[in-house]
């Protein structure tokens, strides 16, 4: 029988610190400046229409390079068993991100297949939309909280749009979450500090086009994600 890692044992969550994932990264100096300015995620994206898509053999080529202790996720959107088995059998990585419509029986699916941590993202625009989040909880090791792509939007991620993140505020969880869409330097530490998030991810937040990220504003994500948070 496989053994699910804990994803505590994945990355650790210091009392003090908000655990940041950069994603969509595409290249070694991209990954070396998330890593050193502390992000403690980064994300590879496999979707062929994003501008941050990746193929298997680049994210191999880059994911044996990053430092123990940062976790290596991929991020997948309805992906099938045979594209899943590939991936995980070229690219060692420590968590899975389904980004699509998988329901909580296929999350359990692959999370039982391939013995790695998932992440479930869910998309939130209104409040009805909080009430999947129990069913993902269930099943998922980790919650994505992320906006709702607009109705034809060709991405369902990375689109630098964010909900209300009052709907979050005061909310019990069972189990870890991240706050996603829309976050930038110039908003993170308000976002944390009106839904409690102990971890956030950013994509387009820190790029200067799509796909394109810039190094400086990836330094100052995490340096304003990090900054000393008062919880009221
Ligand atoms: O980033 C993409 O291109 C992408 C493509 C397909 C599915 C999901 C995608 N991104 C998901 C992420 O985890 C993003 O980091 C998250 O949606 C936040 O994005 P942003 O609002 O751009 O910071």
């Amino acid at each position: 029988m496989i053994r699910i890692q804990n994803p505590e044992d994945v990355v650790s969550q210091s009392a003090s610190d908000v655990n940041v994932k950069i994603c969509g990264l595409r290249n070694a100096e991209d990954i070396v400046t998330a890593v050193e300015a502390g992000a403690t995620y980064i994300g590879f994206v496999f979707f062929e229409k994003s501008p941050r898509n990746v193929s298997i053999d680049v994210a191999r080529a880059l994911a044996i390079e990053v430092p123990v202790g940062v976790a290596k996720v991929a991020l997948t959107v309805n992906a099938s068993d045979s594209f899943l088995d590939e991936l995980t059998d070229k690219v060692p990585l420590d968590m899975l991100q389904l980004h699509g419509r998988e329901t909580p029986e296929r999350v359990t699916e692959i999370r039982a297949r391939y013995g790695l941590p998932v992440i479930k993202a869910v998309g939130v625009a209104t409040r009805d939309d909080l009430e999947q989040l129990a069913a993902y909880e269930a099943v998922a090791d980790l919650i994505l909280v992320d906006a709702k792509p607009s109705p034809g939007a060709v991405l369902p991620g990375g689109n630098g749009i964010s909900f209300d993140w009052r709907l979050l505020a005061g909310r019990r969880w069972v189990k870890p979450w991240m706050l996603a869409g829309g976050l930038s330097a110039e908003n993170v530490a308000e976002a944390i500090k009106l839904t409690g998030a102990r971890q956030v991810d950013v994509s387009s937040g820190v790029e200067s086009s799509p796909g394109i990220k810039d190094q400086g504003m990836i330094a100052d994500f995490v340096q304003a994600a990090q900054k000393e948070h008062y919880h009221e």
